[in-house]
């Protein structure tokens, strides 16, 4: 609990003096003012996170929480709860979906066996299980509360080791079959929305099926009372040890003033948990997707972050995020590369009335 809480005591609010200078920058580059839109938006806070106005060698990671959720005895998920396992080998061998768009970016992964309820023999395999598994929401928490402090923890040390080898760019990822049925849960709990509005599919399910993980999501609140309060609480009670470590990922990259990437519902779950634990964490997250699970758009407003794209992606793994990585290096290459006015020797009347509406 020592390191949570002095993890979150160090996080800084961004350099705002460094967001003026870049906007002073962009302003300035050769283009109508606020015509690179979002990519002007992310140079500015980038500037503000790093306190460097151009981050052009940026190394990336995407750290791959793997966990098992009890609650897929309830009959939530599409899937075995073998696959769990089956992914969270396959991560190493290159052949996953967030495997090959990573590659596309040269991200790395960083695979962490926070939960599975298996035991691995793979070096590539980071061996952080806190149980093998987590017990059935529908029916009681899914694990003590100091058991989500140590899930928490992880995420935050793992985030401190990737920064120590000099990863300045981080994502978030995850596997866990039912693991949209939890963070569905955590949604509900840290806000007013109810599981019918929040619920979904998942990794896909019949109509009958669905309406059936509403009522599990309902009895998990039921059973549990959640404390709104307190996101700890709410990880323990109905959440899982994957979106535990994750929100320990958030805090960790907050902390090491370094920017993290949201992937899809689970992933802004965590998110989520950590912004209600400490608020200045959201000004260092960049949400990259907006995930086909209907919940992933409350999930969005109640972090009070607007997604970069919307591909109709609900893989998980974090696989959204390499997409993410390329619009924040184009942000980047904008701050590095383009002109400014004075560079490119314009100065027709067309383009200085333009930078002068802006300072009406
Ligand atoms: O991140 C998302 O938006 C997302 C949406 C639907 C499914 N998933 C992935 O599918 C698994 C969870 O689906 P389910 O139906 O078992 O809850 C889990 O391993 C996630 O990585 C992920
Ligand atoms: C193959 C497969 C890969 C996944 N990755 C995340 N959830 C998944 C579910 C399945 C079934």
């Amino acid at each position: 609990m020592e390191f949570l809480r002095d993890s979150l005591k160090q996080i800084q609010p961004l350099y705002e003096e460094k967001i003026e200078e870049a906007w002073q920058r962009i302003d300035n580059l050769t283009k109508p003012i606020g015509s690179l839109g979002t990519l002007e938006k992310i140079a500015a806070r980038m500037a503000g996170i790093t306190g460097n106005l151009v981050n052009s060698r940026l190394k990336k990671n995407i750290v791959i929480m793997c966990a098992d959720n009890g609650v897929v005895e309830e009959g939530v998920s599409a899937c075995p709860k073998d696959i769990t396992r089956i992914v969270t080998e396959n991560f190493t061998r290159g052949i996953t979906g967030v495997c090959v768009f990573a590659d596309m970016v040269q991200a790395d992964l960083t695979v962490v066996d926070i939960g599975v309820d298996a035991e691995f023999n793979n070096t590539k395999i980071i061996n952080k299980k806190i149980m093998r598994g987590t017990k059935n929401i529908a029916k009681g928490p899914a694990m003590e509360y100091r058991e989500a402090v140590e899930a928490i923890e992880v995420g935050i040390a793992i985030v401190d080791e990737l920064v120590k080898k000099g990863y300045n760019l981080l994502g978030t990822g995850e596997m866990g079959i039912a693991n949209t049925t939890t963070s569905a849960a955590v949604l509900c709990a840290l806000s007013n929305l109810e599981p019918d509005v929040v619920v979904g599919k998942g990794a896909g399910l019949t109509e009958e099926q669905y309406r059936h993980k509403i009522e599990v999501v309902k009895r998990a609140l039921d059973v549990n009372k959640p404390n709104q309060n307190d996101p700890i609480d709410v990880l323990a009670k109905v959440g899982g040890l994957d979106i535990a470590g994750l929100c320990g990922c958030f805090i960790g990259a907050a902390k090491n003033r370094v920017p993290i990437v949201i992937d899809g519902f689970i992933s802004s779950a965590a998110a989520l948990c950590a912004v209600r634990l400490n608020p200045k964490i959201k000004d260092y997250i960049f949400p990259s997707h907006l995930s086909a699970e209907p919940g992933a758009i409350y999930m969005m407003k109640e972090i009070g972050l607007e997604p970069m794209l919307n591909l109709n992606m609900r893989l998980g793994e974090g696989s959204g995020c390499p997409f993410a990585f390329f619009i924040i290096e184009a942000s980047q290459k904008m701050m590095r590369d383009m002109g400014s006015f004075e560079d490119a020797n314009i100065v027709n009347n067309f383009l200085i009335d333009i930078r002068e509406e802006k300072a009406i």
